[in-house]
């Protein structure tokens, strides 16, 4: 079969210089938050959380993956909201978009069930200080797995995959989004450092089985290979809830190192970005000049259909 694959346009340009971005050292806040089968308390639960991270100095808010709704393939159908149709369809955005404005911070708002026409998504929204949506992004891996006797999952089952990798420009830097199972797919991170991205951010709920052996790993992984921050969010345990979430929201830094984590319970994590530091240690450590980009290459697939 004739292949229209030109590779000479899909060839990933090396790292784009950093952008600068309008601070670039600042606090984060990680919200380790419960979530009930109660949507408004969950709601009202999460805007505490976003002020009590705000007064303690953070510029940026991130919160877990699916804290308005049980994290359940039964669930995600009753709670899941119209994003695009303004905020009395989705009073979860509603609140993440009142509160980004008048605390004028930055909200990766981790993710809810996002209902468009007859499909549904595990859905992250970006909020701006001034609480304009900036960006919206649908898990492209879907969580589907199974471990027998230990955890069958298949996100799939109600779920559509989301199209498009996202990388969001903020007060906070280039931030790019991934949602739990996404961020066991080092390429779309890889892409995301091509694209200039100084962190990425991924809500995320891991499980009592992969929890303890991947989760850290895969995010210094993520960190220590591209050379930026990675940020991850989950849900705080409830040990007899349908889906046992890991916990253990963690702050890495770009030379892999782990600089704040937490243990399963609820929690809201202030830690210290200074993007700084990724120059320092990509001076340190040049990989990007040290490529062999003549052996092999990532593919942009969007940047090179575009073309
Ligand atoms: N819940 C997820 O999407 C991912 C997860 O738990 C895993 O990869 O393990």
């Amino acid at each position: 079969m004739a292949s229209t694959f030109k590779p000479e346009q899909a060839r990933v340009p090396p790292a784009l210089q950093l952008p600068s971005p309008p601070i670039t050292k600042f606090k984060i806040g990680l919200c380790q938050l419960s979530v009930t089968a109660d949507k408004e308390r969950n709601i009202v639960h999460a805007r505490a959380a976003i002020e009590e991270a705000a007064e303690k100095g953070a510029k940026l808010v991130v919160l877990p993956e699916i804290w308005n709704s049980p994290y359940s393939n039964d669930s995600f159908p009753i709670y899941a909201e119209d994003i695009d149709a303004g905020p009395d369809a989705s009073p979860s955005t509603a609140m993440l978009s009142e509160a980004a404005r008048l605390l004028k911070i930055t909200i990766v708002g981790g993710s809810i069930p996002e209902r468009s026409g007859d499909k549904l998504y595990n859905t992250c929204c970006i909020f701006d200080t001034d609480g304009k949506l900036k960006a919206k992004h649908r898990k492209i891996h879907l969580f589907d797995i199974d471990i027998p006797g230990k955890i069958t999952f298949k996100e799939s089952q109600t779920l559509t995959a989301g199209e498009t990798p996202t990388v969001v420009d903020t007060e906070v830097g280039r931030i790019g989004i991934g949602i739990c199972y996404d961020i066991r797919f080092q390429e779309l991170a890889m892409l995301y450092a091509a694209r200039g991205a100084h962190l990425i951010c991924y809500p995320g709920a891991f499980n009592m089985t992969t929890g303890p052996l991947h989760w850290e790993l895969l995010q210094r992984a993520r960190a220590v290979d591209n050379q930026l921050y990675v940020a991850t969010c989950a849900p705080a345990r409830d040990a007899g809830g349908g889906y046992v979430a890991w916990g253990h929201s963690t702050l890495i830094g770009p030379f892999g190192e782990v600089l704040a984590t937490t243990e399963h319970d609820e929690a809201i994590i202030i830690s210290e970005i200074d993007y700084s530091q990724i120059d320092l240690r990509r001076t340190n450590l040049p990989l990007e000049k040290q490529r062999r980009g003549d052996l092999y290459q990532l593919v942009d697939v969007q940047r090179s259909s575009s073309q």
